[in-house]
């Protein structure tokens, strides 16, 4: 699936649709791969205004050096960002600019940028080719990569297509201006691959976890590609979400998407899917009766990272939990969720919307209780 190309970078996929490279210093690999996987007779780069502008400049250099005609623009990071009134702002800014269709528009910046940007290029006259540099450890680890883009309105990720990047540069360099919060949230989604994957990336995890506190530029490489593999591997049998599989990467996002709502999205994305996956832990032993010392285990490796595993006191349950009726997994008056019936063994499972709402209350008490 992957193999080492120059300077300690890693190919993941390098077909004839998408490459994926991750590593320190592959931002400059962006215009040669504008180059191989155009052509195009512009750039447009979308910047998130909190990612390194440094490194920014090694960008947009890399884009001049291919002798290709750059537009540049910037958005607020963060969730604030991912909205209509956004969409609406680059769509009228492209025209205006009389950016054609053989564009390539490259994401450069977190995932709500990534997410943002994604969409408007997968929309902006029917659909233009988009390249992401993600610049945090959630982007680089998750969102670059699979293809959902989407908007808020009134629940998590309810405006969006599916619309793969062509090119994926995940460098490594950017990490180091990331804060703490956001690097630790970045981490619960590698925890949430890991979990779905199996013991032994739980245990490599564990093994590391001096190299990824001290934010070791190899130990982050290795762990940003472990994690890819895990999703690609998923993405690559289910790409829309229609046969089911992909839902296995939703594991905990029943209640984080809830989360994130309850709290007027401010709750970071990495910290509310730590929370849904205790919640969602307990309610499949409950459910499933899946071993409680799985559970335990990645709620204690979550801990140990600093991420949340108690939602927080100020919410009630059962009103959070309601946002799940606009959940995209619901099917009639159904929910189908993930969830892992033991280590490396996610499952899907239907149940009714009231009976969900009812284990999910019920595991959040318990995961609040034991939390404290
Ligand atoms: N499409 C997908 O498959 C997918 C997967 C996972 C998450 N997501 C989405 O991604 C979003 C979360 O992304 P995120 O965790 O990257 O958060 P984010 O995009 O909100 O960025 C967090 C903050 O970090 C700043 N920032 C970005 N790069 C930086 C850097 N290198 N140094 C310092 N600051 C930097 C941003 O400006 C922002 O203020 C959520 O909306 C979530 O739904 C999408
Ligand atoms: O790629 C996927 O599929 C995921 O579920 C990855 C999630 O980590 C990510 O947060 C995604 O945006 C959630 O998807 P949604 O379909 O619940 O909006
Ligand atoms: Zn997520």
């Amino acid at each position: 699936m992957s193999q080492e190309a120059d300077r300690g970078c890693w190919i993941i996929q390098d077909s004839h649709d998408v490459a994926i490279i991750v590593g320190p210093g592959a931002r400059r690999l962006i215009g040669r791969l504008a180059l191989e996987y155009g052509p195009y007779s512009t750039i447009v780069v979308v910047a998130d205004a909190g990612a390194p502008r440094a490194m920014l400049g090694d960008i947009l250099a890399g884009i001049r050096d291919a002798g290709i005609p750059v537009y540049f623009t910037e958005l607020p990071g963060g969730e604030k960002t991912k909205t209509l009134d956004t969409v609406v702002q680059l769509w009228s800014w492209m025209a205006k600019e009389n950016v054609p269709r053989d564009a390539l528009l490259v994401a450069y910046g977190g995932g709500a940028v990534s997410d943002t940007a994604g969409f408007v290029a997968a929309t902006y006259m029917r659909g233009i080719d988009w390249a992401t540099v993600p610049t945090t450890l959630l982007a680089m680890a998750d969102a670059a990569v699979g293809g959902k883009t989407a908007v808020n309105l009134g629940a998590k990720n309810i405006v969006g297509v599916f619309h793969h990047p062509r090119i994926v540069v995940a460098d490594i360099d950017h990490l180091g201006t990331l804060p703490h919060e956001e690097y630790v949230s970045g981490l619960a989604e590698i925890v949430k691959h890991a979990a779905i994957h199996g013991r032994d990336l739980l245990d490599w995890l564990r093994g590391n976890a001096e190299g990824l506190v001290k934010r070791n530029p190899e130990t982050l490489t290795r762990a940003v590609k472990y994690s890819l593999d895990v999703k690609m591997s998923i993405v690559s049998r289910d790409y829309r979400e229609k046969r089911g599989d992909r839902m296995i990467l939703n594991l905990g996002h029943t209640v984080a998407h809830a989360l994130e709502k309850a709290t007027g999205y401010t709750m970071r994305h990495g910290y509310a899917v730590a929370i849904g996956l205790v919640v969602e832990g307990i309610a499949a032993t409950m459910k499933l009766g899946a071993p409680r010392e799985d559970i335990e285990e990645i709620r204690s490796l979550l801990s140990s990272i600093g991420l949340p595993t108690a939602p927080p006191s100020g919410l009630d349950p059962m009103e959070t939990l309601e946002a799940i009726k606009l959940d995209k997994k619901r099917r009639g008056n159904r929910i189908v969720m993930p969830m892992l019936k033991e280590i490396g063994k996610p499952v899907l499972v239907s149940m009714g919307i009231e009976e969900a709402l009812d284990l999910l209350a019920e595991a959040w008490r318990l995961a609040a209780s034991s939390g404290q």
